[in-house]
C-alpha cells in the first residue's frame, strides 16, 4: 500500500475548474469526501453546487483540475464508468420514470451496478430504508406523491449499492414528514458506514445534525470548510442566508 492510499480512498476534487461554454462557474474547487463520511456542500442559489455534482458524475467536463475516487484518477471517465466504479447520483428534482412501476424504476437503478450485484436483485436494504416502496412495488412511479418520488429516486441510486452517493437537494419542496424519512435514510446509510455521502443541502439544522464536514461555495469558490458544529454566525450571514 502506498503512503497516500488511505487519504485518497474516498473522493477528491483537486483545483477543479468547470463551466458552461464561455462562462467559468467553478474556480479551483478542492474538496474531499472520506470513506464513510457525510459531507455537506452549502451555498446560496446559483453558486455552482449542482455544477459541482454534475462534474463529479461526469456530465460536465472540467477545464482543469482533477477528480480522484477510490485511488483512481477518474477525471476522464465516462458517467457510466463512474457509476460502475461505485458513484451514485440523485439529481435535483424528482427524476424518476412516472410510467414505470416502482419495481421497474429500481431495476433500472440496478443496471448501474457491476454484474455480480445485478444478479442478486434489488437489495433488501433499499426496502428497509424506504418500506413504503415495498408496499407500492407494482404501482406506477407517477402515482407516488412528490416526497415518495424523491424516496424512489434515492432508493433507485441505492439499488446499485454505491460506495459514494451524491444527493442534490433531496429535501427541496418536500413535506416535513417525508423530510424526516429521508433524514432517517441518510442516517441509516451513515450508520452502516459502507457508503459515503456528498449532500447539497440548504438546511443548516440538518447539516449540523448529520454532516461530518461542510464546505461553503460562493460564486464557484470554496470560501469555508470545517466541522459543521463550528459554523459561525458570521459565515452563515455572509454566505448562506439569502
Ligand atoms: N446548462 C447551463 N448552461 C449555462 N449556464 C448554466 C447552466 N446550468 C447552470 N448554469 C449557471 O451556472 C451557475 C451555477 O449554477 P448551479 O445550478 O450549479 O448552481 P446551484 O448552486 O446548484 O444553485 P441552485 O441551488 O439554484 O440549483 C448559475 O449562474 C447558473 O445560471
Amino acid at each position: 500500500m502506498t503512503k497516500d492510499s488511505g487519504v485518497n480512498a474516498g473522493l477528491r476534487l483537486q483545483a477543479l475548474e468547470a463551466g458552461y461554454g464561455e462562462s467559468m462557474i467553478l474556480r479551483q474547487v478542492t474538496l474531499q469526501v472520506k470513506p464513510g463520511q457525510v459531507v455537506c456542500l452549502m451555498g446560496r442559489n446559483g453558486v455552482g453546487k449542482t455544477t459541482t455534482m454534475k462534474t463529479i458524475i461526469g456530465l460536465i467536463k472540467p477545464r482543469s483540475g482533477s477528480i480522484s475516487y477510490a485511488g483512481q484518477d477518474i477525471t476522464r471517465f465516462s458517467p457510466d464508468l463512474r457509476a460502475k466504479a461505485g458513484i451514485g447520483y440523485v439529481p435535483q428534482g424528482r427524476d424518476i420514470f412516472p410510467q414505470l412501476t416502482i419495481e421497474e424504476n429500481l431495476l433500472l437503478g440496478l443496471e448501474a451496478a457491476p454484474s455480480k450485484l445485478r444478479k442478486a436483485g434489488i437489495p433488501d436494504s433499499v426496502f428497509e430504508n424506504f418500506p413504503i416502496l415495498r408496499e407500492m412495488l407494482h404501482r406506477k412511479g407517477g402515482d407516488l406523491s412528490g416526497g415518495q418520488q424523491q424516496q424512489l429516486a434515492i432508493a433507485r441510486a441505492l439499488a446499485a449499492e454505491p460506495r459514494l452517493l451524491l444527493l442534490d437537494e433531496p429535501m427541496e419542496g418536500i413535506q416535513p414528514s417525508i423530510v424526516q424519512d429521508i433524514e432517517r435514510a441518510i442516517e441509516a446509510i451513515k450508520k452502516i458506514g459502507n457508503t459515503s455521502v456528498l449532500l447539497v443541502e440548504q438546511s443548516l439544522t440538518f447539516a449540523t445534525s448529520i454532516a461530518d464536514y461542510y464546505y461553503v461555495l460562493d460564486k464557484g469558490v470554496i470560501v469555508a470548510e470545517g466541522d459543521p458544529s463550528q459554523l459561525s454566525e458570521e459565515m452563515v450571514r455572509k454566505h448562506l442566508v439569502v
